[in-house]
């Protein structure tokens, strides 16, 4: 039997075919656009994603193995709010996770309403990015576009819809909608008041590994799928994501350096964590997870790279850095705002600490440097909720990347551990697919007979003291600048 894992990422859709042993049969690629119509906004048309997505699965399963398909399942961008109108057509483009136009939104539900309350009907604060500002803000700015809301679905939930024409979603992704009692798992009739939805314009909520349908009869003939082929319901990207790296029971820790950056925990229990420092949110395991959440890892260094150096060549360029932590640039990665633990969506990208004597290396290794102390922030934080963390393992682009994960290792002071398939969210979700068809008893059990750890960078004593003397410095720059930023978002209002 064969399974298929999707990764609805920001940058392109990842698909994955993978038999009932766990081996990875092939992986297919498909990139589509990002349109960012102001400063700090971002949106996608869900029609790329469907269409790519469709282009891929052709290309992913070769003729004689279509039979074979027994389940598919999905890892999806979080947050995004993709509308549908009552023909099931989406109303405007899908506004993302690293979109910053919902302050005001914010500041209401966490000021009019109150923080205290919203963390009691979600078990989370108001950010913006999450999905409820955003429809506030279209009831707001778009009133007639709010009104032919019939259903809001997330990102990977659309494409599921697509393809099984059932209106599903999962526990850990409708936990950053800011709609949902991710305590109890149920949406939130408080929140849905507030935002003037009804309970039947949302999605039926599953557990990650729960069948939700089969295929449509024109999509399995299309692709030359069998017709009872299942569709489960998958989860967000991180859940999924840490599901592929092992990440699951409790206490575990998973960084995802994908164009967003992630300092994930799994637990077994939930639990409110203090000023909502961190996000509390469903596990695609059937538990719980917290994270605190970068929105520019991998996508700082691609827009250093593509944008200001005009190279591909990122391998080339991380090779000529010379010793770690001794140059003295930084660079603050708030390329779109930041959510964790600024929550600011006017915070931007800077450099600091230039002289004549500066190199283009020395501003490439500022970026990705700039980057771990940002994911240290949320470790900060993973450590003062009183866990303590000896090693993390690691997904993502920006995984690749030997040099920056040893730069991790150092910034954070733990072992990086990369596993056997290099592919988190995506082999996660072709596992959830794999147990929501019975090939596993539970998620846990799937991750423990799939998922070995192949090689693990350890911090090196120098430079993790050069860098404790860096990040020392690193955390006094937003503070110093954050009326800055304040002052040119109103200049550019
Ligand atoms: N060797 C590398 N060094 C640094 N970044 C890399 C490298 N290879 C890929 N990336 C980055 O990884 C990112 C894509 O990672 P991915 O996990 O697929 O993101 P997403 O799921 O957000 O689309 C891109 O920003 C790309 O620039
Ligand atoms: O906002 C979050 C999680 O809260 C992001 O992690 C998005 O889910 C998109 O992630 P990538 O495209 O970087 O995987």
């Amino acid at each position: 039997m064969l399974y298929i894992g999707i990764d609805l990422g920001t940058s392109s859709v990842k698909l994955l075919l993978m038999d009932e042993a766990g081996k990875i049969k092939n992986i297919v690629t498909k990139e589509y656009p990002i349109s960012f119509p102001k400063p700090g906004w971002s949106e996608q048309n869900p029609l790329d994603w469907f269409y790519s997505l469709m282009e891929g699965l052709k290309e992913l399963v070769q003729e004689r193995d279509k039979k074979e398909v027994n389940g598919i399942s999905f890892s999806g961008q979080m947050h995004g709010m993709v509308i549908l109108d009552k023909e099931d057509k989406v109303i405007r483009p899908a506004i993302l996770w690293n979109d910053g136009r919902t302050w005001e939104e914010c500041n209401y539900l966490n000021e009019t309403i109150g923080r205290e309350k919203i963390s009691a009907y979600t078990g989370n604060m108001a950010l913006a990015g999450f999905t409820a500002p955003k429809l506030l803000w279209v009831k707001r700015h778009e009133p007639d576009n709010f009104k032919k809301i019939s259903k809001v679905m997330l990102p990977k939930d659309y494409i599921a819809y697509r393809l099984s024409g059932v209106h599903s979603t999962d526990v850990s992704d409708a936990s950053g909608m800011l709609l949902f009692n991710v305590k109890e798992k149920c949406w939130s009739g408080e929140m849905l008041e507030i935002a003037g939805l009804k309970e039947e314009q949302m999605a039926k909520v599953y557990e990650s590994y729960e069948v939700t349908g089969t295929l449509r009869a024109d999509i399995a003939k299309e692709l030359g799928f069998p017709l009872d082929c299942k569709v489960i319901a998958g989860g967000g990207d991180q859940a999924v994501a840490a599901v592929g790296t092992g990440t699951v029971g409790s206490g575990m820790c998973n960084v995802s350096l994908g164009t967003s950056g992630v300092v994930f925990v799994a637990s077994k229990d939930y639990s409110q964590i203090k000023d909502n420092a961190l996000h509390v949110f469903a596990h695609a395991d059937g538990r719980y997870h917290f994270m605190g959440v970068m929105l520019s890892a991998a996508a700082s260094n691609k827009w250093w790279m593509d944008e200001v150096l005009k190279t591909r060549e990122y391998v080339k360029e991380q090779e000529a850095i010379p010793d770690l932590g001794k140059n003295n640039v930084y660079f603050l990665p708030y390329l779109m705002g930041e959510r964790t633990p600024h929550n600011d969506p006017d915070a931007r990208g800077t450099f600091v600490g230039m002289t004549m004597d500066t190199t283009r290396e020395d501003m490439t290794q500022a970026v990705l440097e700039g980057v771990a102390f940002a994911l240290r922030d949320s470790f900060e934080i993973v450590k003062e909720t009183g866990l303590s963390v000896k090693r993390i393992r690691i997904n993502g682009g920006g995984a690749k990347s030997p040099l920056w994960c040893r730069i991790i290792a150092n910034v954070l002071n733990v072992k990086v551990d990369k596993i056997n398939s290099g592919e988190g969210p995506a082999f996660g979700a072709a596992i959830l697919a794999a147990v929501g068809c019975k090939e596993f008893i539970s998620v846990e059990e799937a991750a423990a007979r799939l998922i070995k750890v192949t090689e693990t960078t350890e911090p090196e004593e120098e430079i993790v003291r050069r860098y404790e003397k860096k990040y020392a410095v690193f955390k006094e720059i937003y503070p110093a600048l954050k009326p800055v930023y304040k002052r040119m978002a109103e200049e550019q209002d």
